[in-house]
């Protein structure tokens, strides 16, 4: 079986590293793609730094044996989606986990071709909110993952680094310098 965990990473955090490695630690996948994405299908490319950069940081940031960095979603059509992705992965796996958040799972159904997506894999999902209610509310068929909940996202990093505060320790020590002078220039 293969976990595939795929974000925007803009920059990659300790939430997204923290997420990986209970997922790994849980599941024990033969392979887990952390899936960087140079156009999401839903957000706004505002403060977008390069699809290079980003998938460099997560190269960095993800390192270790059991895990590969791919840019599979750079050389497919954009918008990523990731029916798209999971398409192509179904050529070469058979057992495939989408790794999504909880806020993922409440809005799932507005994801392009979300049905087809449950055909080709399952749902490994984080939590995200306090009160559970993204698992709450849901009726879809998913497994849920043990782990904290790390209140930080990449807009927050990004938002810090405006005002001028530190962010050492929200991403990892061998990128963050090169995270602030690089939102520095796009803020
Ligand atoms: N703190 C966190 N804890 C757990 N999962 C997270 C955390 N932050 C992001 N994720 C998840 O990681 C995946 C990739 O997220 P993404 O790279 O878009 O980060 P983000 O921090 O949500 O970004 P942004 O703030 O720019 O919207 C998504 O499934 C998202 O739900
Ligand atoms: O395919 C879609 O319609 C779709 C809609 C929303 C999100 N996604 C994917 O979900 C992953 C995480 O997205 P996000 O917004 O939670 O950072 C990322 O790989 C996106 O491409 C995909």
């Amino acid at each position: 079986m293969i976990i595939l965990f795929g974000g925007s990473f803009n920059p990659p955090h300790v939430g997204h590293r923290i997420v990986a490695e209970s997922a790994y630690d849980e599941m024990k996948p033969e392979e887990f793609f952390i899936l960087p994405t140079p156009n999401p299908p839903h957000k706004s490319a505002t403060q977008l730094v390069s699809f290079d950069k980003r998938y460099h940081w997560c190269k960095r940031v993800f390192w270790g044996s059991y895990f590969t960095v791919s840019d599979i979603e750079a050389k497919l059509p954009v918008p990523s989606y990731t029916f798209q992705t999971l398409q192509f992965f179904s050529n070469y796996y058979s057992d495939i986990w989408l790794l999504i958040g909880e806020d993922s799972l409440r809005d799932f159904k507005k994801w392009y071709k979300w049905e087809e997506i449950l055909n080709l894999a399952r749902l490994l999902v984080y939590p995200r909110f306090f009160d559970e209610s993204g698992f709450k509310s849901s009726k879809l068929e998913f497994v849920r993952l043990y782990c904290p909940i790390i209140d930080i996202s990449s807009s927050y990093v990004r938002d810090r680094i405006e005002k001028g505060k530190t962010v050492k320790g929200y991403v990892d020590d061998s990128i963050v310098e090169d995270v602030v002078a690089t939102y520095k220039n796009v803020i």
